[in-house]
């Protein structure tokens, strides 16, 4: 049995990959995903031109069926994740970069183009916690000016971070956008934007920036995370890989993923509940599944969701 997979020409042992933010801001969080080693790649925190310090705390509660967020794009800037990713990994690498705006996203694809990294570049287009600023890629039109300009420059392996989207139109509307780019993938979901978790007994949000609102993350938004795979599987061009993300917390749901379109499946929440421990107890259950239903690669099954 082999759980082998592949992005473009990175080839990955594992199916694998932490959600970028979790456990990938520090030299020290990125060493331990070094040696995690269930884990397929290495995913960074979403970097910025300058070095955030991001939103106030508290930023991340954890719920029983979940957990909530609004850190605020807290990293060391770009030059630290860039230089990072140059080092040599035992681990293909996934350097994730987030513009504040779409000059600075541009910037930052500039940045990366100059460079002499060759692995996988993701830029972020769904952060739902920058205080006054939207998730670009609910805007169709800035999405495409923005791709538009980045392919202009841009020759190295790169995808993007979406939102989920949750109306057939809009499935439609961004894929028919992202067919037009020579992209190597894409991950699907972020967090789902702008949540808002009550404290009944203080009678008080959970967390600070905005309000409270912040991006939902972990079991609850599963069947979104699952049918935002499945339908960008249904309308991307076949040599656009996806990573699937979002409310991962067993085998079962890694299968899931995988049986819906997903090359790869990120996992979020809940390596913050379970540990980096959870990579092998997630490989142990997805080869017990494929196991019992006699299937030796993830080839074997990806995609092959049936309808009833
Ligand atoms: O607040 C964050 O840092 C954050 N939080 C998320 O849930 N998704 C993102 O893309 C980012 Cl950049």
């Amino acid at each position: 049995m082999n759980l082998k997979t592949s992005i473009a020409n990175n080839h990955f042992e594992m199916p694998f990959l932490n959600a970028s933010g979790i456990i990938c801001q520090t030299q020290e969080e990125l060493d331990s995903l070094e040696a995690t080693k269930e884990l397929g790649g290495i995913v960074t925190k979403s970097a910025t031109l300058q070095p955030r310090e991001g939103n106030e705390q508290p930023r991340y509660y954890d719920l029983a069926n979940g957990s909530i967020n609004s850190m605020g794009l807290p990293n060391l800037g770009y030059p630290f994740y860039l230089d990072y990713v140059q080092h040599d990994h035992s681990k293909p690498t996934i350097l994730s970069v987030a513009g504040m705006n779409a000059d600075d996203a541009i910037e930052l694809m500039r940045k990366v183009q100059d460079s002499d990294y060759e692995g996988l570049t993701e830029l972020n287009l769904s952060c739902p916690n920058v205080i006054g600023h939207p998730q670009t890629a609910y805007d169709f039109e800035a999405t495409e000016k923005i791709l538009t300009t980045v392919c202009s420059f841009f020759k190295k392996p790169f995808g993007v971070k979406l939102p989920p989207y949750f109306d057939l139109a809009h499935f439609d509307g961004i894929a028919k956008v992202l067919n037009k780019f020579p992209l190597t993938h894409v991950n699907t979901i972020n967090s789902v934007g702008n949540g808002l978790v009550v404290d009944v007994d203080k009678e008080q949000v959970v967390t600070k920036a905005k309000g409270g609102f912040g991006g939902l993350g972990g079991a609850m938004v599963l069947p979104t995370a699952l049918a935002n795979v499945r339908a960008l599987r249904l309308r991307l061009n076949d040599d656009i890989a996806i990573i699937g993300t979002g409310g991962v917390t067993t085998g079962v749901d890694v299968f899931a993923h995988i049986l819906c379109g997903a090359d790869m499946v990120s996992v979020g929440t809940q390596v913050i509940k379970e540990g980096l421990g959870v990579y092998a107890r997630l490989q142990k259950e997805l080869e017990e599944i494929m196991a019992d239903k006699g299937y030796e690669s993830l080839d074997d099954f990806r995609g092959k969701v049936k309808e009833l």
